[in-house]
């Protein structure tokens, strides 16, 4: 049988801002179903692959597929049809503060379909039940707890059944509870309503426990890709230092300075 494509492609793909180059000829596959964590050094270029696949930046070089589609050709309908396919988590939730929990998860639905109220309010709580929120349904956003509001905007990530679900640091703030509930919740999801998942997170652990592979972007590259297990035992240097959180690598934990002895006189220690 042939191996199905890929829902997302990067080939060979370069971008940045302006003139600066930040993702150097960086292939990846999201393969549909999987939950794909991507993970990094800090500025590494993470969130930069976020977006490109949602196509808030352009490739300088390259391509990036979105189901054979290449997001750089499509016109301005082609671009919405793909966008409906795509939930996006923001960091932290992102959710409207003057708008109550049901009314958020509302939103994608009442801004991209013409549904009849009574189906909306179906939807919604169906939503609402999928993430154990259907009784937070009238509060407001300023009554409900940090993990709580995680939830809710993951509920509204998927309020048109997207294919994809974007996170972009879904558990950055979060207890070590609402962390551990968050990433179940995201692979349960994954896996129930038949999504593919790619998630931006520092948080190893709980990544690592859910992702069924991981791609490590650093200096703008993809340096390493596989399943958690085999990143635990990657020899890369740079993977080494950031999966056994060690202070000092390739990763210096000192930024570059004068000598000790010239900014403290020699002779000083
Ligand atoms: N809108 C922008 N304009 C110019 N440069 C940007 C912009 N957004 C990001 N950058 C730069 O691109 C590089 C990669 O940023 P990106 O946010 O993709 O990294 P990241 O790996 O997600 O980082 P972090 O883990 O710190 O969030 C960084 O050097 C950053 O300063």
């Amino acid at each position: 049988m042939p191996a199905t494509k890929p829902l997302i492609e990067l080939r060979e793909l370069s971008c940045g801002y302006g003139d600066r180059v930040v993702l150097q000829d960086v292939n990846l596959q999201v393969r549909r179903g999987e939950v794909l964590a991507i993970m990094g050094t800090s500025g590494g270029g993470k969130t930069t692959v976020l977006r490109v696949i949602g196509r808030q930046i352009l490739p300088q070089r390259g391509q990036a597929l979105f189901d054979g589609q290449d997001l750089s050709t499509l016109d301005r309908d082609g671009l919405y049809a793909v966008r409906r396919r795509m939930g996006v988590l923001f960091q932290f939730g992102a959710l409207f503060t003057d708008l109550s929990v049901f009314e958020n998860v509302a939103f994608p639905l009442r801004e991209h379909t013409d549904l009849p109220e009574s189906m909306i309010r179906d939807l919604v709580l169906m939503k609402l039940n999928a993430v154990g929120l259907r009784g937070a349904r009238d509060l407001m956003p300023s009554e409900i707890s940090g993990g709580m509001a995680r939830r809710v905007a993951l509920a509204r990530a998927i309020a048109l059944d997207p294919d994809v679900v974007l996170y972009d640091e879904p558990f950055a703030g979060l207890d070590p509870i609402s962390l551990g509930v968050a990433a179940r919740l995201i692979r349960e999801l994954n896996d129930a309503l038949g999504l593919t998942s790619i998630i931006v997170s520092h948080d190893l652990h709980e990544t690592f426990a859910i992702a069924d592979r991981v791609a490590f972007v650093a200096n703008g590259r993809v340096v390493a890709q596989g399943t958690p297990q085999e990143l635990m035992a990657s020899e890369d240097p740079l993977v080494h230092q950031f999966v056994h959180a060690q202070a000092d690598g390739p990763v210096r934990f000192h930024q570059p300075a004068l000598p000790v002895a010239q900014d403290f006189g020699v002779g000083a220690f």
